[in-house]
């Protein structure tokens, strides 16, 4: 995930090849539920591991289930249930932004008895729940609310047992703000069906249809079928009990699926075979499916069958819409993307439930979409949004996530901009409600519309390369190549084999099929850990010996090129920027004095326990310095575009700023 304070996405040309994407929120999150109530033990395989089943994996621990996770596996847990027990009492559970726990859990627990505390993060007691708490109260439980009337946080006071419930009367609940006051209530009340009917009765037009029929199709699944009369009135029959079917296999997340469907109809036609979206097919569940008939209807190209789908361009540009997308709520923010690429207005209506999401997705859709040039237009319960005129009247810009998952997921889709303008999406972490590897999943399946951005950092021995270079990649979310790395690795791996350091052509072989591997900070090469033998002075010195072979640098340079990915790479060497990297936008050429420099390296090895003395450190690093730069193929110099760092004086993060600094002038927001 990336956890850097914005990324900058490149422009984007297309999509290709298969992903996988995580299981579906909705389905996760009632599953969780279900198993916590059931009686038996419960393997959930294909679990969506994000923050909002996290925070509910934690109440469901805190209240007494058994949560066990899977050896090594995020995306599997074994749940015992409750079968009948009371909760541990009294618990304090904080739900983040978890709507899908922060409702059923409410009414779970109301049912179930004990006194309970469920609070979550400042947008979640924004967001409403008073509907439930009237239909709860209404049947006898007690519940307070500790902060505004009809939000969280909320107490359930019930030290004394769950009091009687009036159950002869139908159970009402509005079903026009959130149909998961509905859910909510469906998931809890056959705690109340062992020995009567329970009917449960809708008030106004119930919203959001197709998660109801994601809950009843679950309450079967673990042993309760409820009758639906309609979408007013659903009947819980007597003798309801929930018990574990043993094994559930959680269908991938079909708002998820959106961004990825979007990208196959955004994607040049050259992506061939379009992008194959595996996990779920067009016999899913979730009622999100159905966003792909809205994407053909804008002309996308979407195939499919059961367990996969293959999106690709199809119209181009798309076709304008005017679509009612209450059964689509959260992917119909995917559509607002598409809308950019459109012939026309598109106009998404019926969409009142944005307003209370995550954030109010309308205004922020609204603000976020002028910022690239669209012209928009926002109603209480609709967004119109007209494309920018051509590819002039895109713009580059830094758009801002309001901790909303689908806002930053939707940002990325305007990276496939006719200008090949890149786009920076402001905190990507919000990601990690439902798709923590969003981006990661997205660049290994996109194609770039430029050059992957690099910036190269070249200079004299210990100037502070390595360490400029790892922290810029860091706070870019860039990969970063250490270019010494190989020519060391080279060298250790000709000792080890017995050939001599001037040998070219053999030296050549061993770099053109060097087993080597980057892990978690570690370097191994042919399964063994090098890193510390890869730092040490005499390594050092004899990858300079080989590093003036012509035979060997060519060997290198498309294993150094290959590391160019998406998002960036942030390089390191002596000739990134004067021969592997010879087009990158930035390029710094780093030094320092040569006893800052020495005296560096002696502090380095003396923390590492290793004595020296600093005038030999000096005079080998300045031969050292003096054989790279007198070679004749790809000779330690500066590129003739290099800005010039001499960082003799400054600490490392004023390093960084700076480099930083000079990164943003050349950014277009
Ligand atoms: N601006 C700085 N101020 C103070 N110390 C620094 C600065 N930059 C780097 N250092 C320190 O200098 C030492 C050498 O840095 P580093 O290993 O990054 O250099 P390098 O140029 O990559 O070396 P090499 O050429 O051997 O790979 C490290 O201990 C690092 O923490
Ligand atoms: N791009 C590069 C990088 C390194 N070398 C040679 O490898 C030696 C070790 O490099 P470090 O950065 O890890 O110290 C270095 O002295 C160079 O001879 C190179 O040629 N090109």
């Amino acid at each position: 995930m990336f956890t850097t304070e914005f990324l900058d996405v490149p422009a984007l040309r297309a999509v290709q090849g298969r992903v996988r994407l995580p299981g579906s929120k909705s389905i996760s999150n009632r599953v969780l539920l279900l198993a916590a109530l059931s009686e038996g033990a419960t393997r959930v395989r294909g679990l969506l591991d994000s923050d909002d089943t996290r925070v509910m994996l934690q109440a469901l621990a805190q209240m007494g289930c058994g949560v066990r996770r899977a050896d090594g596996r995020a995306d599997e847990v074994l749940i015992e249930g409750l079968g009948g027990r009371a909760p541990a009492s009294p618990t304090r559970l904080f739900l983040g932004n978890a709507g899908t726990a922060m409702r059923p859990l409410t009414a779970a627990l109301a049912l179930l008895g004990g006194e309970h505390e469920l609070s979550g993060v400042a947008r979640m007691h924004e967001r409403p729940i008073g509907d439930l708490v009237a239909a709860l109260r209404r049947l006898g439980c007690r519940i307070e609310e500790l902060g505004q009337p009809g939000f969280p946080p909320l107490r359930i006071a019930e030290a004394a047992g769950v009091p009687p419930l009036a159950l002869d009367a139908p159970v009402r609940v509005r079903g026009d703000v959130s149909s998961q006051f509905l859910t909510a209530l469906l998931l809890a009340l056959p705690l109340a069906a062992r020995e009567r009917e329970v009917t449960v009765q809708v008030e106004g037009e119930l919203i959001s249809r197709p998660y109801i029929h994601i809950t009843l199709a679950l309450l079967e699944r673990f042993g309760v079928a409820v009758q639906r009369q309609g979408w007013e009135r659903f009947v819980i029959p007597e003798g309801s009990r929930y018990q574990s079917p043993g094994e559930v296999l959680v269908e991938a997340d079909a708002s998820s699926a959106s961004y990825f469907i979007a990208a196959g109809a955004l994607s040049a036609p050259e992506g061939g075979e379009g992008l194959v979206i595996e996990g779920l097919g067009l016999d899913a569940v979730q009622g999100d499916i159905r966003f792909v008939e809205a994407a053909r209807l804008m002309g996308a190209d979407v195939q499919g069958g059961s367990g996969w789908l293959r999106a690709r361009r199809g119209a181009w540009p798309l076709k304008a819409v005017d679509l009612d997308c209450n059964h689509i709520p959260d992917a119909a923010m995917t559509l607002a993307m598409m809308a950019l690429y459109a012939d026309g207005p598109s106009t998404l209506r019926n969409i009142a439930s944005w307003r209370v999401k995550e954030t109010d997705r309308i205004a922020a859709m609204t603000a976020e979409l002028r910022k690239l040039g669209a012209a928009v237009e926002e109603g209480a319960d609709f967004i119109r949004i007209t494309p920018p005129a051509l590819a002039g009247g895109w713009r580059a810009a830094s758009i801002c996530t309001y901790d909303d998952h689908r806002m930053a997921m939707c940002a990325s889709l305007a990276a496939f901009n006719p200008a090949a303008l890149p786009v920076r999406v402001q905190d990507p972490k919000c990601v990690a409600k439902t798709f923590p590897d969003y981006f990661e999943t997205l660049f290994a399946a996109a194609r770039p519309a430029r050059a992957v951005p690099v910036i190269c950092i070249d200079g004299p021995t210990a100037s502070g390369k390595g360490t400029l270079a790892a922290a810029l990649a860091a706070r870019l979310g860039w990969h970063y190549l250490d270019s010494g790395a190989l020519y060391r690795a080279t060298a250790l791996a000709a000792r080890q084999a017995g050939v001599a350091l001037d040998d070219e052509a053999a030296l050549a072989r061993l770099a053109a099929a060097l087993p080597l591997r980057f892990e978690a900070g570690r370097v191994w090469l042919d399964g063994r850990d090098v890193s510390e033998a890869l730092r040490s002075e005499q390594t050092g010195m004899d990858a300079s010996a080989l590093a003036p072979l012509p035979a060997v640098r060519a060997a290198l340079l498309n294993l150094q090129r290959g590391m160019a990915r998406l998002p960036g790479l942030v390089a390191d060497g002596r000739d990134m920027g004067t021969v592997v990297f010879a087009d990158a936008p930035l390029k710094v050429f780093l030094t320092a004095s040569a006893e800052t420099r020495a005296e560096r390296r002696y502090k380095q090895l003396a923390a590492k326990g290793i004595s020296a003395n600093i005038a030999r450190l000096r005079d080998d690093l300045q031969a050292r310095d003096a054989r790279d730069a007198s070679r004749a193929a790809a000779p330690l110099k500066a590129a003739q575009d290099a800005l010039a760092l001499d960082n003799s004086c400054l600490s490392i993060e004023q390093s960084v700023q700076q480099v930083l600094d000079w990164w943003q002038d050349r950014q277009p927001f």
